[in-house]
């Protein structure tokens, strides 16, 4: 299968609201995240800049699926500065399985940069070796921002997730 035109996944990748909400409707609430691994870092050199990080600076970075119907839709990749982590998003240090947006939605003064959109190769380094595909894969990247604290949150959309948004425009027709 093709990867999906810019046209055909647009809605989604310029969505301002939570990921986790749009995904649990599409799903009928038959929705998960499965964590592969949280731990310490240091960033990707493009997450420091868009973190305006040290370069030794260690963040906390998050890395899950977001399944629907038991298949991985989204892989997402979040980057937390230690200093986010004292603030009003200090419980984000506990987080497990469950999504980093149904927290941080709850706050009314989140705010969030314009997305960075990229059109990955399907065998992307970025992309964990268990969820690379052949078919390229469409990413987002944003920052979001709340009491002058920052976090990035990369997403990936992977190919289950474009074979049901296929058959959705096809559907709709
Ligand atoms: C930011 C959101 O949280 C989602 C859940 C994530 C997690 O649990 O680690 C990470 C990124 C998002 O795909 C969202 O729902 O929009």
């Amino acid at each position: 299968m093709l990867p999906l035109r810019l046209a055909q996944v647009r809605s989604w990748l310029l969505d301002e609201g939570s990921l986790t909400s749009s995904l649990i409707a599409a799903s009928n609430g038959d929705f998960e995240v499965c964590r592969l691994q949280q731990s310490w870092r240091i960033p990707m050199p493009s997450e420091r800049r868009a973190l305006n990080m040290a370069t030794r600076q260690l963040a906390l970075v998050r890395e899950v699926t977001l399944l629907c119907h038991q298949q991985p839709w989204v892989f997402a990749r979040s980057v937390i500065p230690a200093a986010t982590l004292d603030g009003p998003l200090r419980h984000l240090r506990r987080l497990n399985q469950q999504s980093l947006g149904a927290l941080i939605f709850r706050h009314p003064k989140l705010g969030r940069s314009p997305f960075q959109l990229a059109l990955l190769a399907g065998n992307h380094t970025y992309i964990p070796a268990q969820l690379q595909q052949r078919e390229s894969a469409w990413a987002r990247r944003s920052c979001f921002r709340l009491h002058n604290k920052s976090l990035l949150v990369s997403e990936v959309f992977l190919q289950p997730f474009c074979r049901w948004q296929q058959q959705s425009l096809q559907q709709s027709g």
